[in-house]
Parts: C-alpha cells; sequence; structure tokens
C-alpha cells in the first residue's frame, strides 16, 4: 500500500540558509510517527512544506497517492491534512465551540451540521464543559487541546502536530498522549514534531531525526535514543561520531 505520506527530495532555502535538505520521509496510514531534532533542525519548516503554507524549493510533497505540491494549504486541508501551530493560533475573542466550527465549516456547509460535528470533537478531546467559555479563559493546556480539536473538526487523515505536548505539566502531558493514542484509535495518522523525548518516545511507532536540515537517522524509538549520531546531535558534540 502507498504510503499517506511521501516527501521526496524536499529542499527549503530562505536565501543562503538552507532549512530542509534532500529530505526524503515516508508515513503509512495508522502510524504515530515523531518528527524530532534539536532547535533549527528544520522541523517546522518541514511541517509547514506538508501543510502547504509554502512551496519546496525543491523536491515534492505526496498525499493520499497524489502530489500535492503546488497545493494550497486549504486544499490540503480538504484532502485530509489537519494542522496545529507551535504558536497556538486559536482566535481569542470566540467561545472554544465557535473556534471548533470554523474548523467544521471546512466540511459541513450547514451551520446546524458544523455545530454537531464541533460538539463531537469537543467529547471526544474533553473539551465539552469549556464549550461556552472564551478561548482567551482556557489555561495553556487547555489551548493546545483546543488546537488539536479545532485541526480535528476538519476530518484529517493526516494530523500534524507541532509541540502540543511541550510545556505542559507531566499530568497534562500524559492527558495529552492519552489523546494521541485515542486519535490514532480512531484511524487517524499522527505525525508529531515534539521536543521532550521522554514523553515523545514511548507514544511513537517510528521517530524521524532531522539535524541541519537533514534525515539524520530513523526507525523504532528504542533503537533511535540508543544511536551514538542522534545523542551526538543533541549534545552537540559531533566530532565523536565522525558526522
Ligand atoms: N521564514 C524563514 N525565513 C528565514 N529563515 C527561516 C524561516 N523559517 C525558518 N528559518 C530558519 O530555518 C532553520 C530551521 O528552522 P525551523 O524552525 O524549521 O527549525 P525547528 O527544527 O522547527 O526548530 P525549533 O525546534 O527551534 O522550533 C532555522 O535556522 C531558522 O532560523
Amino acid at each position: 500500500m502507498t504510503p499517506l505520506l511521501e516527501t521526496r527530495g524536499v529542499w527549503q532555502r530562505f536565501g543562503g540558509l538552507v532549512a530542509n535538505s534532500d529530505v526524503s520521509i515516508s508515513v503509512g496510514r495508522g502510524e504515530i510517527v515523531g518528527l524530532i531534532g534539536p532547535n533549527g533542525a528544520g522541523k517546522s519548516t518541514l511541517f509547514n512544506l506538508i501543510a502547504g503554507v509554502l512551496p519546496p524549493t525543491q523536491g515534492s510533497i505526496w498525499f493520499d497517492g497524489e502530489d500535492v505540491t503546488s497545493m494550497p494549504a486549504a486544499e490540503r486541508c480538504q484532502r485530509g491534512i489537519g494542522r496545529t501551530f507551535q504558536v497556538v493560533k486559536s482566535f481569542e475573542t470566540m467561545t472554544v465551540i465557535d473556534n471548533v466550527i470554523v474548523g467544521a465549516l471546512v466540511r459541513n456547509t450547514v451551520m446546524r451540521e458544523a455545530r454537531r460535528k464541533a460538539h463531537e470533537v469537543l467529547e471526544f478531546t474533553g473539551l465539552a464543559a469549556r464549550a461556552n467559555v472564551l478561548a482567551s479563559d482556557l489555561v495553556p493546556a487547555e489551548k493546545r487541546r483546543l488546537e488539536v480539536a479545532r485541526a480535528l473538526a476538519t476530518e484529517p487523515k493526516l494530523l500534524l502536530l507541532d509541540e502540543v505536548l511541550t510545556g505542559l505539566t507531566p499530568t497534562e502531558a500524559q492527558t495529552g498522549v492519552a489523546l494521541v493514542r485515542k486519535v490514532r484509535d480512531a484511524g487517524i495518522t499522527v505525525l508529531m514534531v515534539e521536543h521532550v523525548m521522554e514523553i515523545v518516545m514511548p507514544l511513537v511507532d517510528r521517530a524521524i531525526v532531522l539535524d541541519l536540515g537533514k534525515v539524520l537517522v530513523e526507525g523504532k524509538p528504542t533503537e533511535i535514543v540508543r544511536d551514538p549520531k542522534v545523542i551526538s546531535a543533541y549534545l552537540g558534540d559531533r566530532h565523536a561520531v565522525g558526522a
């Protein structure tokens, strides 16, 4: 079966800076894949290329068997790519339910249907009791969940999670982990950028490590955490392994 998502030889240059360098990754249907790497490794850039925020300088992006490289973000969302943002982008002056309705309107043009879908997603994400409060009144962990809820309301096949577990207390992070598992169990494939290795490694089926814009290594979490190249990249001691 073809992978749900593939990037083929993707490059992204910002002037003289190479943020992604010949990145080829794939994500299979039903997987939870972690995209990790040190600060500035190019993770958010790759996310933006996959979501369609900007076109790659070179290379192609394939989703569900289709070349989506030149497709705008809204159209990719229609095809089934949902995403959250590293900097929470909820509409602060709107209620929680209205924020989620915005997502649901991607697939439901009738307001009553969009509202029904939004309620369903709020139940699913554990935010139902907060439906009528303003997004600005949510605590940070709830805002992250609202981001996930808004993305889920678009009914994605692939959910891109950008650091949704970062900066949370251990208890909040565990609630987040449980939600990601629930999302996958609902049949949605997950590609997530995370910094907190202890949280993300037990959760993902596979991890892809980016460093200096390139894929450094990929594999099962148990292999990744022991890989000398990964340890070196995180500790900054690149010469130790001759990388
Ligand atoms: N729009 C842009 N214009 C110029 N340079 C950019 C732009 N976006 C990202 N970069 C640069 O590209 C490189 C990769 O950045 P990116 O944000 O993708 O890394 P990251 O792995 O997500 O980092 P972090 O973990 O800190 O979020 C960095 O050097 C960054 O400064």
